[in-house]
């Protein structure tokens, strides 16, 4: 199946990992990847990531604050500055090599408007990342991350979810202007354990290094949860065949519950 593919283009190869956009509120401020997915990668041990998986993306928040426009400017690199409601949910499928690993997203696009709502929450489960976009000229639109995340959230394990705080429209936001919106938003971000970002659509400013940074933390939780699941089922094997003998039992149950730490 793979072989049938085109090659992953050369603008969405990403070998080292992308930096946050404020220390502040970021997922986590290392300088690179984890050295575990690092390792796993060089001996291609990253299981189904790389063959089948394809992580799953949601993108929310109110109506107009520029979320279809966000993902245009990415896939596309177009921009429309005529406003089309979506109706329900839209998807656009993006594929990376991370690490040397294909790596693919789906970015679900949900419709903002009030009556649609209830046709894009349909679409919400089984997000791997969630991204809650808000225009940093509408202060309203931002205390309304608060709810979009709950909705969100409702249909995903919170333990399992990355999420990301989006300011967009920061073209049309003066510098004294923003800063007073980024000071909030940072808060709002810190309390969601959000990574915070600020883009333009319109002139592209941030939107690939977002997108990026997405696609590299997505896969770094993947290749993660592939190492922890493997080295579960190793556990498991051990405590199968041993559970005869207490000394080895012992052993790996004690070996599990530092994996646990
Ligand atoms: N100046 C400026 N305008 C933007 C930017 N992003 C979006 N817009 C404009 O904002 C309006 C709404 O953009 P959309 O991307 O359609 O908004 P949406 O969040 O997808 O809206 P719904 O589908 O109703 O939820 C459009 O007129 C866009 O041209 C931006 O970065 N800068």
């Amino acid at each position: 199946m793979m072989s049938m593919l085109a090659p992953v283009r050369r603008d969405r190869i990403i070998a080292e990992l992308p930096q946050c956009f404020h220390k502040e509120a970021a997922l986590h401020s290392r300088s690179s990847f984890h050295p575990q997915v690092t390792g796993a990668c060089q001996e291609q041990r990253t299981g189904t990531v790389g063959r089948f998986k394809i992580s799953k993306i949601i993108v929310v928040g109110d109506l107009s604050v520029g979320k279809t426009c966000l993902i245009n400017r990415f896939c596309k690199d177009t921009f429309d500055k005529n406003y089309k409601a979506t109706i329900g949910v839209d998807f656009e499928m993006e594929r990376f090599e991370v690490l040397g690993v294909p790596f693919s997203l789906q970015l679900w696009d949900t419709a903002g408007q009030e009556r649609f709502k209830c046709i894009a929450s349909t679409y919400y489960r089984g997000a791997q990342a969630i991204v809650i976009v808000f225009d940093v000229n509408d202060v309203a639109s931002l205390a309304h991350t608060r709810q979009w995340l709950a909705d969100a959230l409702k249909e995903n394990d919170p333990s399992n979810v990355i999420l990301f705080l989006v300011g967009s429209k920061k073209d049309l936001s003066p510098p004294a202007q923003y800063s007073l919106i980024e000071r909030d938003a940072i808060k709002v971000a810190k309390e969601m354990h959000a990574e915070y970002w600020a883009v333009s659509s319109l002139t592209g400013e941030n939107v690939r290094e977002f997108f990026f940074r997405v696609a590299s933390l997505t896969f770094e939780s993947s290749v993660l949860a592939e190492l922890e699941k493997s080295s579960a089922r190793k556990i498991g094997d051990v405590v199968r065949i041993c559970s005869a003998d207490g000394d080895l039992y012992l052993t790996a149950q004690r070996r599990k519950s530092k994996c646990c730490r």
